[in-house]
Order: structure tokens, then C-alpha cells, then sequence
């Protein structure tokens, strides 16, 4: 059983401060996400102040969309590991060149991550399967679907408990496991790949969640993962009935986390738990 409710109470309730080092392209969306979910977001991402701007936070997160931050993520990641925060990765583009692929290995070897999220090319990749993606987006071949589900299941669990870290896989379907237990969520609709951004937004908003349950990274990722899933059906309706594009979407998205209620959110999951 997952506490869904109470994960969105603590969210509100907590307000946690989240330091997210992030890229230039979707850091807006970031900290906006971070705030529609009731929490406070802090973008420092300079080599000479991340150790210290993590000590006063609840999360940080890494998203290697900022390649060029990689130093400071590693000063930013070990400093947390050592005060007990929890630190989320965002592995974008992971295999997708040399410096990236090197980036992350050393990501997993000097930070220790509380969940890494990314979608099936990037997670693959991490997990030293071929992905066949070298951009930010999924590849076709990697693409998690009701044909595959049962084999990207096994893969995702089998690499949460060798790394000891919560991997949440993003698309169609999200796969989330703590290397024990897998979470399938079926929300979500192909407009929010239809905006750079829907997967950083997610993993800032699974920092957020992070950071009001710091014990419970897996149920952090799972709510957040939700979240992110049903308001992006609620930014769809919304598209539809305005006849409006994806700039749109992306603040209608925003905006559903912002209003998004603990009702809301019960009755539009859609989930199925694997255990073992
Ligand atoms: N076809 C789809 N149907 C339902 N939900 C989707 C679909 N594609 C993406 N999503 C949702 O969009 C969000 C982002 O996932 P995605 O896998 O696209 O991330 P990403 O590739 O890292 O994105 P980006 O790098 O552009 O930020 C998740 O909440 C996911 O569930
Ligand atoms: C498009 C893009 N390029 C680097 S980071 C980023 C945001 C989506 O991952
Ligand atoms: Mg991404």
C-alpha cells in the first residue's frame, strides 16, 4: 500500500526547501513545479557555494541536462550524502555521448542517490544495457509498452537493488521500484512529451517529495510520479476544451499541480504494484 494522502499532506505541510543544479533549458519549469507543490526551490549550482547551500536544505537534485555543472553536483551530492539528505538524479541524455556517459559513472561512484529518474533510453543506459538514444527524448526501440512491460519490469528492480537507489523510469507507463517492490502507473498522455521539460519537472517534483519524506524516497517517487501523471490528464483536458498548443499545456500542467487535491489525485491514479 502505497500513503498517497499523507505524502501529499507532507508536501504542504513540510514546504521543503529544494536545491535543484539543473539546465538552462527547463530551470524555470523546475523551480515553478517545485513551488505549484508547495515547496521552495533554490537553483544554486556554483562550485564555490553548492556544498554550503545544501546544509540548508531538505533536497537536492542533479539533472545532467547541466553537464557543464557535473564538479558541482559531486560536491553538492557527497555533502548531502554526509548530512543524510536525499539527493535525486536526473540523468538526461545519459548514454548519449562520451563526456555523459563518463559523467554519470561517476555520479553513481562518488554521490549516493536516493532516486534516480529518467526515461527507458537513459535508465537502460545507466544500467549498462544498449539504448539505442543519444538526445534527450526516449528512443522507439526502448519505449516501455504492455508487450515489454514484464522484462523492463525485472531490469528496473534488478538495478534498484544492485545500486541500492529508487529507479523510476518515466513514459506511457512509469516503472518505479525500490528493488523490492514495483510500481506501474498508467496516468500521464503523450502532450507532455510534446514539451521539453515534463521529466525535469518530474524529477524536481520527486526532489519536493524527497524532501518532505526523507525516509521514504520510494513513496516520494511514486506520489510524485502520480502527481505529475494526473495533472498532465487535467492539462490535457484543459488543451482540449481550449483548443490550445503546448505552451499552454506546460502552465495548465504547472498549474493542476498547484490546485491539485488529495481527492483529486485518489481518484484519478491508476496503478498496479508488483512485489518480490
Ligand atoms: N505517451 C505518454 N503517455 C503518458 N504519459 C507520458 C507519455 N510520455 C511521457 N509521459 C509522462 O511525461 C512525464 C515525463 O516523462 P518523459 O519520459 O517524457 O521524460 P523525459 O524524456 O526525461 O522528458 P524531458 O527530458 O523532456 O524533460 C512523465 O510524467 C511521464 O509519465
Ligand atoms: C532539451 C534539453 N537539452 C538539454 S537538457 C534539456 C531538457 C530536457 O531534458
Ligand atoms: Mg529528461
Amino acid at each position: 500500500m502505497i500513503h498517497f494522502k499523507e505524502a501529499m499532506a507532507g508536501i504542504r505541510k513540510e514546504a521543503p526547501l529544494v536545491q535543484c543544479i539543473t539546465n538552462f533549458v527547463t530551470v524555470n519549469d523546475c523551480a515553478n513545479i517545485i513551488l505549484a507543490a508547495g515547496g521552495s526551490p533554490s537553483m544554486a549550482h556554483d562550485i564555490r557555494e553548492v556544498e554550503e547551500a545544501v546544509e540548508g536544505v531538505q533536497a537536492l537534485v542533479c539533472n545532467m541536462g547541466a553537464i557543464e555543472d557535473t564538479e558541482a553536483m559531486v560536491l553538492a551530492g557527497k555533502r548531502a550524502n554526509q548530512l543524510g539528505k536525499p539527493v535525486v538524479l536526473d540523468p538526461v541524455a545519459a548514454g548519449g555521448t562520451q563526456l555523459r556517459r563518463d559523467a554519470a559513472a561517476r555520479l553513481l561512484h562518488e554521490v549516493h542517490f536516493s532516486v534516480i529518474r529518467g526515461n527507458a533510453s537513459e535508465i537502460r543506459s545507466l544500467a549498462g544495457g544498449q539504448a539505442a538514444g543519444s538526445g534527450v527524448d526516449v528512443s522507439v526501440s526502448d519505449v516501455i509498452t504492455e508487450d515489454n512491460l514484464m522484462e523492463n519490469i525485472e531490469l528496473v528492480r534488478q538495478f534498484a537493488q544492485r545500486i541500492k537507489t529508487v529507479i523510476a523510469v518515466s513514459g506511457k507507463m512509469d516503472v518505479i521500484s525500490d528493488g523490492t517492490r514495483t510500481v506501474v502507473i498508467h496516468n500521464g498522455c503523450p502532450m507532455m512529451s510534446r514539451i521539453t521539460g515534463s521529466g525535469c519537472m518530474l524529477t524536481s517534483l520527486i526532489g519536493a517529495f524527497c524532501g518532505a519524506l526523507p525516509g521514504d524516497s520510494f513513496t516520494a517517487a511514486v506520489t510524485a510520479t502520480a502527481a505529475m501523471g494526473v495533472c498532465g490528464e487535467i492539462a490535457e483536458q484543459q488543451r482540449l476544451q481550449k483548443g490550445t498548443g503546448n505552451a499552454t499545456f506546460r502552465t495548465d500542467l504547472i498549474d493542476a499541480v498547484f490546485n491539485l487535491t488529495e481527492e483529486q489525485l485518489m481518484e484519478g491514479i491508476q496503478y498496479e504494484i508488483y512485489e518480490g
